[in-house]
C-alpha cells in the first residue's frame, strides 16, 4: 500500500513537543493539514507559532488530556475526519518498581495505554466513514522499551508492550476499512521529555538504554512518516533497532516480502544476539549489586 500525505488530515497527539512536534513539521512540509492535541494550551500555541513561522500555514490545536475520553472525543469531532492518526503522547518516569509510587505507575498506564484507547476509539467512527476513499493510517508511538523490558521501566515497558497488543488486534479489525496500523519503536531520542527523564534515571537504566543509539527527533519523525506512507506495521531505527525488531517479530504482520525473508533467515542468529545482549545486561546488574 501507499498512504498519501499531501492534502490529507494528520492528527498528532502529544504534538506540541519533541517527536510529535518534529512529525508535525515533516507532515506539513509534505503538504498535510495538521492538527495537534496536548494538555498545555500555551505549549500548543507556541508550536502553532513556530509552524506558522516555518511554513506559513496554520495548524489546528486542541487542549485536552488523553485521560479524559469526553474531552478527546470533542476535540476529534471538532477537528474533522482524520486520514492519518498519530497516537504519540507519552510520559516516562523511570524507577525501580519497589521505589515507585503506585500513582506514577497508574499515570504511565493511563496516559500511554488507556489514553491511546481513548484517542483511537474517538477517531474510529469518522475514520471508517471518511469520504476520502484512499487508505488511512493509525500510528502508535511505542519504544524499544516496548520490545524488550528494561530495568527501571516496569510500568513504562508494560504500557508500551500493551500498545503492540492493541495494534495487532486492531489491524485485523480495520484491514477491511483500508486502515493500516503502524507501531513505532524508537530508541532514546533528544526531546524535552528525555531531558527531564535523564535527571532521574537510575544508573542501571541509563547504562542499558545507553547501549542503544540516541537519535534526533527529526530523524525519528522522518522515518516514522516514511514508514506510515508505506504502510509498515513495525517501524524501527538504525541497525540495532532493525535487529531488535527482527528478534521480536513474533506474530506482528509483515507486508514486505524481503523483510519477511530476513526475519526467517536471521531468526536463529538474532535469538543468539538477544541472549548475548541479555547476558551482558544481567552481568552488569549482578556486578553493580555486588559493590
Ligand atoms: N524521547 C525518547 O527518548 C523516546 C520517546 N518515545 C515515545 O515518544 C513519545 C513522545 O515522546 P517525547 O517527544 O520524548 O515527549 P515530550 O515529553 O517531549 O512530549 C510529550 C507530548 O505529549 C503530550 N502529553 C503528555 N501527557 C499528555 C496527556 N495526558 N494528554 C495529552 N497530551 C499529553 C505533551 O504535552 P502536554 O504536557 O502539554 O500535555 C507533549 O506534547 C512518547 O510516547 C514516548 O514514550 C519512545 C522512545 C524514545
Ligand atoms: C537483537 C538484540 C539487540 C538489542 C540491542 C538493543 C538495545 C536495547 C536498548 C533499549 C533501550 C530502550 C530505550 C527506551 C527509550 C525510551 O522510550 C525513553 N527514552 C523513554 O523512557
Amino acid at each position: 500500500v501507499s498512504i498519501p500525505i499531501k492534502g490529507r488530515h494528520v492528527f498528532i497527539t502529544g504534538g506540541s513537543s519533541g517527536i510529535g512536534l518534529a512529525l508535525a513539521h515533516k507532515a506539513i512540509s509534505e503538504g498535510a493539514r495538521v492538527s495537534l492535541l496536548a494538555r498545555s494550551l500555551s505549549k500548543l500555541e507556541e508550536a502553532k507559532k513556530s509552524l506558522h513561522l516555518a511554513y506559513g500555514v496554520d495548524v489546528g490545536i486542541f487542549a485536552a488530556d488523553v485521560r479524559d475520553y469526553d474531552a478527546v472525543k470533542r476535540a476529534i469531532v471538532e477537528a474533522g475526519p482524520i486520514d492519518v492518526l498519530v497516537v504519540n503522547q507519552g510520559i516516562f518516569v523511570p524507577q525501580e518498581l519497589e521505589k515507585q509510587d503506585m500513582d506514577e505507575v497508574k499515570l504511565m498506564i493511563e496516559v500511554n495505554l488507556v489514553g491511546s484507547f481513548n484517542v483511537i476509539k474517538s477517531a474510529l467512527p469518522l475514520m471508517k466513514g471518511r469520504k476520502d476513499s484512499r487508505p488511512a493510517s493509525i500510528a502508535l508511538m511505542s519504544s524499544q522499551a516496548g520490545q524488550v523490558g528494561i530495568y527501571g521501566y516496569s510500568a513504562y515497558s508494560a504500557s508500551k508492550f500493551g500498545l503492540r497488543g492493541l495494534a495487532e488486534a486492531l489491524q485485523q479489525e480495520l484491514i477491511s476499512d483500508d486502515i493500516h496500523i503502524s507501531v513505532i519503536y524508537p530508541p532514546d531520542t533528544e526531546t524535552p521529555g528525555l531531558e527531564e527523564e535523564r535527571k532521574i534515571r537510575p544508573k542501571m537504566t541509563e547504562m542499558i538504554a545507553g547501549s542503544g543509539s540516541v537519535l534526533k527527533a527529526e530523524e525519528v519523525a522522518k522515518k516514522t512518516l516514511d514508514g506510515i506512507k508505506s504502510g509498515s506495521f513495525s517501524i524501527s531505527f538504525r541497525m540495532e533497532g532493525q535487529m531488535l525488531t527482527i528478534a521480536t517479530a513474533g506474530a506482528s504482520p509483515q507486508r514486505s516480502f524481503l523483510i519477511a525473508f530476513f526475519e526467517v533467515l536471521f531468526a536463529g542468529i538474532s535469538r543468539i544476539v538477544t541472549l548475548l545482549f541479555l547476558s551482558n545486561v544481567y552481568r552488569s546488574i549482578t556486578k553493580s549489586h555486588a559493590i
